[in-house]
């Protein structure tokens, strides 16, 4: 099994070697993309959960706010400065507290009596607050020039306004944003804190929210220098992603392979067991002249894959080396055909399709005159199309000729197929011995609008009448084609303004039905 796995592996290096570069990179790719997307709904989350903490916070503060005035008087004895000291030594914020009486007046704080007033902005903010309460960041002379402050006034009328460092409203920030993450936390216009990438290098995104109550903003975000070193440290994750992209276009890979060998499987096997079939499409005469025949084309349903196109099974015969064999087969199942149906099909010839490299084939004159003493029906009534392609060399030359001889001298027609798609020329014609030139449908169906195709047309309709042909037209699918090309000198007509290819039996139905004697 590893045997075989390594062998087909070594057969596609360069496939390989595709699909590691590929996968390497949309590896690195994807692990690019997922570490921006993890980043930003990671930054995302911290800062809604920093939101909620701040708010958190900022009410225990003022529960502990409220606490104090409950407890205080508008007296400044000992007692209550030391109760004061006391609640700013417990106290998880504030290193200093005062207390403000009715007329904003600070007479009292953690350091003994005082007696300064409030700023009017303060005292209007806290009139103007539901909760009477409000912050600011201040200088203040004994924590230093930036300073929280929180002040709040009970029913009583006594005020309480605590002093904290802006550290410890901030910390709660350091234990949501990991160390290489930025923020910035602003009171008003002023800084309260901020966090900066050692690095200093410019932000990637950034999230931003902010508490009203108390015009605070945050804002959060991430570094490139963050962001490539988490880069590299998703490095294994990035390895393992490229080897499964790279296990996963491999495995696809060879099924996909191996889906087209099968289907090469089936053909083959179809072929050998004679089990493609053969439908028939009515070739119409027109202007009174000439007699109905038909071609045969190929058709197979696959149990595995579905319809298979003609042309898909014709050119893997060929690359199977059995196109031989399928022209061999159809032309048994012809004869076949004449067989079962003797008076239906009594004046109706029946062209089949043939590689032109299968004629140049030395056996093939033989084999096919083995096959018409097997089904002598076919004598005089089969034809063979070959497809105008490739200009023959000086060697095939002379040996197509006595081939189209010996094939004419069995009694088989010859039609020249889908003429003008390919490069052999006029001259062509005029060389071999042809008893019936096909145009191509590509030509049916810009007819009427380009003047070119109809000059084409016009002389290939004049050389085959020259050389005694019958001109068939391919493809006609509408009433003004056929119009078109009756008016061109066109023999007989063949196309589904007529009729589809059919199987047998429908087939036999339409000339019943179709055909005028
Ligand atoms: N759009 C359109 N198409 C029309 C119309 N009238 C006929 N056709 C289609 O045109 C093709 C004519 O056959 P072809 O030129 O020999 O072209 C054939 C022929 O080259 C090849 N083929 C079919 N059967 C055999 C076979 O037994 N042996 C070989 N060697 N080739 C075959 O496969 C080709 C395709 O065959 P099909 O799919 O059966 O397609 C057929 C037919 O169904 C029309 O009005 N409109």
């Amino acid at each position: 099994m590893l045997h075989t796995t390594m062998d087909f592996l070594l057969a596609r290096k360069k496939a390989i070697v595709f699909f590691s570069l590929f996968t390497l990179l949309f590896s690195g790719f994807l692990t690019a993309l997922g570490l921006y997307v993890f980043l930003l709904n990671d930054l995302n989350n911290r800062t809604t959960q920093a939101k909620h903490a701040l708010s958190t916070q900022m009410d225990e503060i003022f529960i502990e706010l409220k606490q104090i005035t409950d407890n205080s008087a508008l007296s400044c004895e000992q007692e209550d400065v030391d109760r004061l000291r006391k609640s700013s030594f417990y106290s998880p914020f504030f290193k200093e507290l005062g207390l403000f009486n009715g007329d904003y007046k600070v007479y009292c704080s953690s350091l003994g009596p005082i007696n300064i007033s409030l700023y009017k902005s303060i005292v209007s903010r806290i009139q103007n607050s539901q909760e009477r309460s409000t912050v600011s960041l201040m200088d203040s002379n004994t924590l230093g020039e930036s300073t929280f402050f929180a002040f709040y006034q009970g029913e009583n009328g006594i005020g309480v306004n605590g002093l904290a460092p802006p550290q410890s409203i901030s910390s709660i920030l350091d234990s949501i944003f990991p160390s290489d993450y930025g923020y910035e936390l602003t009171l008003g216009k002023r800084i309260l804190s901020s966090k900066q990438d050692s690095s200093d290098s410019s932000v990637l995104f950034q999230d931003a929210m902010s508490l009203d109550d108390w015009s605070m903003g945050l804002v959060s975000y991430v570094s490139y220098n963050a962001y490539w070193e988490r880069f590299w440290l998703f490095m294994p994750l990035l390895i393992v992603c490229w080897i499964l992209l790279f296990v996963l276009c491999s495995v696809i890979y060879a099924l996909r392979i191996y889906y087209r060998e099968s289907l090469r499987h089936c053909v083959k096997r179809a072929i050998r067991q004679s089990a493609i079939d053969v439908h028939f499409q009515p070739i119409v005469p027109i202007n009174g002249r000439g007699k109905y025949a038909m071609e045969a084309l190929i058709r197979w349903h696959s149990p595995y894959h579905g319809n298979v196109s003609p042309p898909f099974i014709v050119e893997m015969s060929e690359k199977l080396g059995l196109i031989d064999e399928l022209t061999w087969m159809v032309i048994r199942k012809v004869g076949f055909f004449y067989r079962a149906y003797p008076k239906q099909l009594s004046g109706i010839s029946i062209s089949v399709n043939v590689d032109r490299h299968s004629l140049l084939k030395q056996e093939f004159a033989g084999t096919l005159a083995h096959i018409l003493t097997e089904y002598p029906e076919l004598k005089g009534r089969l034809a063979l199309e070959v497809t105008e392609t490739s200009v023959l060399n000086a060697i095939d030359l002379p040996v197509m000729v006595s081939r189209f001889e010996h094939i004419k001298a069995l009694g088989v027609g010859l039609s020249v197929d889908d003429f003008g798609t390919g490069y052999a020329g006029l001259d062509f014609l005029r060389r071999f011995p042809y008893d019936t030139l096909k145009l191509d449908q590509v030509f049916i169906g810009s007819l009427q609008d380009d003047q070119f195709t109809r000059q084409i047309l016009t002389s290939m309709t004049k050389l085959a009448k020259e050389l005694n042909m019958e001109l068939v037209a391919e493809g006609v699918e509408r009433e003004d084609q056929l119009e078109a090309v009756r008016a061109l000198g066109v023999d007989r007509v063949q196309g589904y303004y007529f009729c589809r290819p059919l199987p047998e039996q429908d087939v036999i139905v339409w000339l019943e039905q179709n055909m005028i004697q």
